[in-house]
């Protein structure tokens, strides 16, 4: 047996070899505590940054072939797809098929074969598969993870470690530990000839998990989650995350995850959502992505109530127009850092990424300059390099979207670009770079400050101190989008009211 030091958790030894030897040594679905995954610091040189590169290297130097997977079959079709780099569009590193309509319904059929079997798993023996998951992505599938990421979906070290070695490893382990959490209570007894039991069972159904290009994790955790509490599911990645997302894929079959139970999909978004929900077997989505396409699914889903075997339930995580509102006891360093990191990590491709400020007047001198100086220093460039902060966008259509914006700025005598604005795709979109973008706006109902950019742009509304209460009102009613916000204040008594208007409750 080859024992390895567990690079995540020092000190502790597991064996790389046998994912199932390490399960099996520390894994109780009764005691087992989650805990949150340890991050590396990736110095250069360190142990870590040395093993990634090998990983980097290992993955520019082919294009990984992804089939389809339904059951035990591995599927190739006609309509071949690549993935290219972000940053360097001529680099493809993957090759990968559709799968048609034909192909999406037999999924469907596979699914309802393992669907039995797998329900009747005790769950701590599910949970178990998670759990090795989740060991083998915290140690040696971790690179793979990271590398697959940044080379495919731009993110620089940081940001994938974050998404792929913490954050996917900590949805396994605490998925296992609210399922052993809901599944405890029982309901009470009144004799002793009585005995009542609740149990949890998978739908009568298949789930379709439909996964966003941004976090490989959220790849990785929206199929994994309804597996876990008994059902089977059909995977659609999303095109820009193929190879990070088969990846983890992979690692679901190495921990054992029976075939069938979770089948990988790649298809034309709509060819998949019109195909599952014409399915009578639907009995879940579970998706996270846009708006626009989640309104999609869920009218298709409400159009063909009638053929339904049973209610599908709809799960939605959606776009975001995070705002940064700043009082005027704030501190102000805290703002700046703060608004750089959430409006620019990532070139703003998160849901939390913040796109619009408040800012009282008499802060704003100090705020707005440390905001440019540190924008001047940003590096944006190649994921792969140690400094760069922001890389370029996802792709072509994220990149017009972006574009458009900055392109209103421009002519727009309500905005003034402070900073950034410059855009490169010189060499024929082979790279998409956007500069760390900020404006100035005197219209806070303007089009930029309502609608989701997902790009690297934050936009500054500059208020009067003494109309707080007014400009909270305003910031609260703005936009449709209620995902995240953050409040900078020093003085927590401060009363602020975000109330919303009729209008968007
Ligand atoms: N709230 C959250 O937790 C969260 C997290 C990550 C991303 N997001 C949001 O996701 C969006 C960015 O991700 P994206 O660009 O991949 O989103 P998207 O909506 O374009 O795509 C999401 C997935 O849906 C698929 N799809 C597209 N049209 C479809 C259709 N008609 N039927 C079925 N599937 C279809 C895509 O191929 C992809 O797999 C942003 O709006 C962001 O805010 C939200
Ligand atoms: N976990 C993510 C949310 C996903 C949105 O894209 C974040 O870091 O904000």
């Amino acid at each position: 047996m080859f024992l390895a030091r567990q690079l995540s958790s020092p000190g502790r030894l597991y064996c790389v070899k046998c994912a199932q030897c390490f399960s099996s040594q520390s894994f109780d679905f009764k005691t087992s505590v989650a805990k949150n995954e340890p991050m590396f610091d990736y110095a250069p040189k360190s142990k870590e940054q040395e093993a990634l590169n090998l990983a980097i290297h290992k993955y520019s130097k082919q294009v990984t072939e992804i089939p389809i997977v339904v059951g035990e079959e591995e599927i190739k079709t006609s309509e071949v797809r690549y993935q290219v780099c972000p940053f360097d569009h001529q680099k493809k590193i993957a090759k990968y098929y559709y799968a048609d309509s034909d192909i999406i319904e037999k999924a469907i059929y596979v699914s309802q074969e393992a669907r039995t079997a797998w329900g009747k798993r005790p769950l701590a023996e599910r949970a178990e598969i998670f759990a090795r998951a989740a060991d083998i992505i915290s140690t040696d599938r971790r690179m793979d993870l990271l590398a697959t990421t940044m080379l495919g979906q731009a993110k620089n070290v940081v940001q994938a470690e974050i998404d792929t070695a913490a954050e996917l490893a900590d949805f396994y382990r605490f998925n296992n530990q609210f399922a052993k959490e809901i599944t405890e209570y029982q309901p009470i007894c009144p004799s002793e000839t009585e005995t009542n039991t609740m149990v949890y069972r998978g739908m009568e159904g298949f789930w379709a998990a439909i996964t966003p290009f941004n976090f490989t994790a959220i790849g990785g955790h929206l199929p994994a989650a309804p597996a876990l509490m008994g059902n089977v599911v059909l995977w659609k990645p999303s095109d820009t995350a193929m190879l990070s997302n088969y990846t983890v894929f992979k690692i679901l079959q190495e921990a054992g995850l029976p075939p069938g139970v979770i089948n990988f999909l790649p298809a034309d978004g709509p060819l998949f959502g019109n195909t599952v929900t014409s399915s009578s077997y639907l009995s879940g989505i579970n998706f996270t992505g846009s708006v626009r396409t989640f309104k999609t699914l869920w009218k298709l889903v409400a159009e063909n109530m009638d053929i339904y075997r049973t209610y599908p339930r709809i799960i939605g995580e959606c776009g975001g127009k995070n705002m940064h509102f700043v009082h005027s006891s704030a501190d102000a360093e805290s703002v700046i850092n703060g608004s750089i990191r959430s409006a620019f990590e990532y070139g703003g491709q998160k849901c939390s990424a913040c796109s619009r400020m408040y800012v009282p007047e008499s802060l704003w001198p100090k705020i707005k300059d440390g905001l440019i100086a540190i924008q001047k220093q940003v590096k944006l460039g190649s994921a792969l390099e140690q400094d760069t902060f922001l890389s370029a966008v996802i792709d072509q259509k994220a990149f017009h979207r972006i574009k458009s914006y900055i392109d209103h700025a421009k002519s727009c005598p309500d905005e003034t670009i402070l900073a950034g604005g410059g855009c490169d795709d010189r060499y024929h979109y082979t790279k998409l770079f956007y500069e760390p973008t900020i404006i100035q706006t005197t219209n806070p109902l303007g089009e930029i400050m309502q609608e989701e950019i997902f790009g690297p742009v934050l936009t500054v509304y500059v208020y009067p101190d003494n109309k707080c209460h007014e400009t909270a009102h305003l910031a609260a009613n703005t936009s449709s989008f209620g995902l995240t916000a953050a409040i900078f204040v020093q003085d927590q008594y401060v009363y602020i009211p975000f109330r919303f208007d009729s209008r968007f409750v």
